[in-house]
Order: structure tokens, then C-alpha cells, then sequence
């Protein structure tokens, strides 16, 4: 028998690669016959870019840059087996990871630090570009990476606006002078799994503004002011991000990626399955095993699991969804695509104790399914 490993990060428990570890441990605690092939996945978030650098053997480049508050960290990007594609993972310079939770601060928070390694990575003369989303502790719709890209906005008086929120109410136009020009030659893919439009009550501050740290009270006056934001780019660029699909991602940053590098939106597990040549891996394969910290109704709309699913399905292979917590309400959903589906909660383990020794957990639940399907298949 021959399994593929295939979990997305367990957050806030473990990496992908950690938590293929603790399957294939599980796995051949039962049967240490069976063929068992890791290959961890990501959805576009957090920890796609390490996913998409290992599975393709590629390489990590350092650069220092600013985090979101302006302080100076190294950072990372990284560049593919194939030596041409860069993978830009907002969060790992922009990410709210960076800070402590006191220091969330989106009114000044700064996508700047991941336009300094787009920079980087155009003077070495790359040309093609996966950015990842999400996980971003900023909401300046992506003008700080654009500042880094040599974009200037102008308050009436022809000055630099203030680098904060607040600022963006000054902002009267838009100078291209030191625009970086070679992005006109670039391939942006967006790898992301977010559709929210950049602002409105479904918008970037509303959904995702309060886990940065914007207030219920602030929430008005920062969407305002991405609305405004919105405006002098419909003007000058003739592209409307105030609903376009995917411009919230990102406190912003999707649409910036939209108007002013031509980005286009990929679902995040879909470039990833892509990039990893996914499909190559499944050949002689009789189950595959995937998972992620938690699976609800959006594991559904286009999760890692659930892109694996689709795939295994032309391929007519069984998957295995082992997931750190499934809500009451989603168990029979899931069910309905997944052949089987197993949670680490339950009854008798609490979401704090599955956490805290989710390996343990995870290894554990993946001897149980592994006893199932060697006993089914006898
Ligand atoms: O970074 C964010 O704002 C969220 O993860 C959605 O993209």
C-alpha cells in the first residue's frame, strides 16, 4: 500500500512538515511496510512559500527590510527548483506574527517591508512572481509596498503624505516618476484564498481590520479612508478596487497587486499544486492523507484539503481529511466529499490539550485510520 502525506500547516500546533511527520510516524506504528511519500501542503497563507521552496528543491534569499512598525529584520523570499520563479510571502515582512499583540497597530502598520523584497528580487532580475497573502498585520491597501516600488502620493501641495492612515485623506495624487517600470514586464500570480472586496461591510477594515487591532469605533473612518485611497487609483489608473474580487486580501494589498502590477488572483492551494506538479506525485498512490488545524464550512470554498480532494477525485484516489477540530455543524458536509473524516476533538480531548500535543494527537489518529484501511482492504 502507498500513502501520500499531504496536511497543510497545523496553526498555531504545527508546520506542514511537521505535521506529515507525525502522520507518517502514525501510519507506520501500525505497518512499517507501507510506502508512505510527505509531501506537506499550503493554501497560499503563511507557510507557502517554505512548501513551494521544499517541494521544488529551490532556494531562500535573505534580505533586511522593514517590518510592518518600520524596524529593521531579515527576511526571506524565496526562488524555485526551476531558478526563475520568486515566491513572495507578505507575511514573513508585513505578517502580524512580527508583533506582539500589544504593538498591532494597523493605523501605522506598513506593507513596505514586501515591496523592499519584490525590489530585491527585480534587481536580480526576476520576472516572474507568486505573491502569498494573507496573515498581514497592515491595512494601508498595499501603499507601502508601492512606495517601496518608487510610487510617490502627493498631497495638494505636491508633499509626500504621512505614511499612516490617516495620511491617505491627503492624498491628492499619484507621481510614477521613480516607478519601478520593469514591473510592466513581470508575471504576477496572487496566490491567495480570500475574495473580499477592498472595502464596504465585506471589505479589508471590516473583516479583517479587528484581529490587526482596528476598533469597533475606528472601523468607519479607516474604510473611509481606503475609499479614498480607491478613488485616486480609479482615476489615475482606470481600474475600480472598491469591489473588485480579492483587493481586501491582505489589508489592501490584493488590490494594489490588482491595479498597479497587473497581479491575477490564483486560489492558494491551486498554485501550490500547480507549482509542486502535484498531480505527477499520485501515480500508484491507494490513499492520500491530508489535514489542517481546523476544517469548517471554508475548508469547503477551497482549502488545502479540499484542492487536494478535487484532484484525488479525477484520479479516483481516497482522501483521508485529519483535521484538528471540525465544528458539529460542518462534521456532515465534509463528510459528503471526504472518504474519511477524523477529528483530534473530541468528547474526550480538549482543543487546548489538542494544541499542546498535537504530534502526539495527530500520530495517534493517523494509526487508528491506517488500522481501518489495511483492515478494509483485506
Ligand atoms: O491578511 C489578511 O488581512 C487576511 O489574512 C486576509 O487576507
Amino acid at each position: 500500500m502507498k500513502i501520500l502525506i499531504s496536511p497543510d500547516a497545523f496553526k498555531g500546533s504545527l508546520t506542514a512538515m511537521e505535521a506529515a511527520i507525525a502522520i507518517e510516524q502514525g501510519v507506520h506504528a501500525w505497518d512499517d511496510t507501507i510506502e508512505t511519500v510527505k509531501l506537506p501542503v499550503a493554501d497560499g497563507g503563511e507557510g507557502t512559500m517554505t512548501a513551494l521552496v521544499e517541494a521544488t528543491n529551490g532556494r531562500y534569499v535573505s534580505v533586511i527590510v522593514a517590518d510592518p512598525l518600520g524596524r529593521l529584520i531579515s527576511a526571506q523570499y524565496g526562488v524555485l527548483g526551476n531558478g526563475t520563479t520568486c515566491v513572495i510571502e507578505m507575511a514573513v515582512a508585513s505578517g502580524l506574527t512580527l508583533l506582539q499583540p500589544n504593538e498591532r497597530n494597523p493605523h501605522i502598520a506598513s506593507t513596505y517591508g514586501t515591496g523592499q523584497l519584490i525590489q530585491h528580487a527585480l534587481k536580480q532580475g526576476f520576472k516572474d512572481f507568486i505573491i502569498c497573502l494573507g496573515g498581514s498585520a497592515t491595512n494601508d491597501g498595499g501603499i507601502g509596498m508601492l512606495r517601496a516600488l518608487g510610487l510617490r502620493l502627493l498631497d495638494v501641495h505636491g508633499q509626500d503624505i504621512p505614511p499612516t492612515i490617516d495620511g491617505i485623506f491627503e492624498l491628492a495624487t499619484l507621481d510614477f516618476l521613480n516607478w519601478q517600470t520593469q514591473l510592466a514586464h513581470c508575471h504576477i500570480r496572487i496566490a491567495c484564498d480570500v475574495q473580499n472586496p477592498l472595502v464596504g461591510e465585506n471589505g479589508a477594515t471590516a473583516i479583517f481590520g479587528p484581529q490587526k487591532g482596528i476598533l469597533p469605533h475606528e472601523i468607519a473612518r479607516v474604510d473611509a479612508a481606503l475609499t479614498h485611497w480607491a478613488s485616486i487609483v480609479e482615476q489615475h489608473l482606470h481600474i475600480r478596487l472598491h469591489d473588485a474580487v480579492g483587493a481586501g486580501a491582505a489589508g489592501g494589498m490584493g488590490g494594489a497587486l490588482i491595479a498597479f502590477l497587473q497581479g491575477t488572483f490564483q486560489r492558494g492551494i491551486d498554485v501550490v499544486l500547480q507549482t509542486m506538479q502535484y498531480e505527477a506525485h499520485l501515480q500508484n498512490v491507494d490513499y492520500i492523507i491530508t489535514g489542517e488545524g481546523q476544517s469548517d464550512a471554508q475548508t469547503l470554498y477551497g482549502k488545502a484539503p479540499m484542492g487536494i480532494q478535487q484532484l484525488a477525485k479525477k484520479h479516483h484516489i481516497p482522501v483521508i481529511l485529519l483535521s484538528g477540530m471540525i465544528p458539529q455543524h460542518a462534521q456532515q458536509p465534509l463528510r459528503a466529499q471526504f472518504d474519511y473524516v477524523v477529528a483530534i476533538v473530541d468528547g474526550d480531548i480538549t482543543q487546548e490539550a489538542a494544541m499542546k500535543h498535537a504530534a502526539a494527537y495527530l500520530q495517534q489518529r493517523a494509526t487508528k485510520i491506517t488500522q481501518l484501511i489495511t483492515r478494509a482492504a483485506t
